[in-house]
């Protein structure tokens, strides 16, 4: 039986993940800080040897710039690319563009976590549309279905299916393609979730650290053949601890 490799990224730390603002849909580029992870994380797929023949992208300039960063340190721009919108971060309603801080501060540490981690949790929804512009006319749902605010729950439902159908059945296994997919944190989570049969509770303890590739070892049933790891477990460990601590020290300060 085949092992397939499925290389998995949250993107380099964006700006606004510098600020610790609360980002969902809205386009906010790499800051220099996340360019240069950006590097790192291709430097280790040089250092395992992973070669994608596949790119997955969300439409979101962070994750894009990632991805193109690392294709070129890797000699591999010719790669073929797919952006879709199913791959963008959780939209986080009207928490959008606003500091982690600030909605600890009018809501409590319980409140704010369960916002940001529980399964089921609806962020208030956006009250306007500002960031749906045409690089969303001709994805495969009408512009109206597109969200306005979600779970991690509605994330899966937009995602797992695509994920599920093309990446995995069409690509990786069928083609045997080397796919990396360069997302977003709450893509990342959903992805170890589902592979990885998490639970709704454990899947709020998991946080996903910016810029350092995870690999998932699949058969040709598309099922996980072990534990899911980082190809830097110390880098990974720092990242980690750094989003699950957003908005809390800050706030603490205040
Ligand atoms: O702002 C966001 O869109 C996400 C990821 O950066 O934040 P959080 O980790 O709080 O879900």
């Amino acid at each position: 039986m085949t092992t397939h490799k499925l290389i998995i990224l949250r993107h380099g730390e964006s700006e606004w993940n510098k600020e610790s603002k609360f980002c969902g849909w809205i386009d906010i580029p790499l800051s220099d800080k996340g360019k240069h992870e950006a590097m790192v994380a291709a430097n280790l797929l040089n250092k395992y040897n992973l070669k994608p023949t596949l790119m997955y992208t969300s439409k979101l300039t962070r994750s894009i710039q990632t991805g193109n960063i690392i294709l070129e340190k890797i000699d591999r721009l010719w790669c073929d690319t797919v952006k879709s919108w199913r791959l963008n971060e959780r939209h986080y309603g009207s928490f959008q563009g606003v500091l982690k801080n600030v909605i600890f501060n009018q809501y409590g540490k319980e409140k704010f976590q369960y916002y940001r981690r529980n399964f089921n949790a609806v962020p208030p929804l956006a009250e306007n549309d500002h960031c749906i512009d045409e690089r969303y006319n001709n994805v495969d749902v009408p512009l109206y279905q597109l969200p306005k605010g979600e779970s991690l729950k509605m994330v899966m439902n937009r995602l797992i299916p695509f994920f599920q159908h093309e990446i995995i059945n069409q690509n990786l296994i069928h083609q045997n393609k080397t796919v990396l997919i360069v997302t977003h944190g709450s893509i990342v989570r959903s992805l170890i979730k589902f592979l990885g049969h998490i639970s709704d509770d454990d899947i709020s303890k998991i946080n996903v650290p910016t810029g350092v590739p995870l690999v998932f070892e699949l058969n040709d049933k598309g099922e996980l053949i072990k534990d899911y790891y980082y190809l830097d477990e110390e880098l990974a460990k720092k990242g980690i601890e750094k989003v699950s601590n957003e908005g809390i020290k800050a706030s603490q300060k205040l």
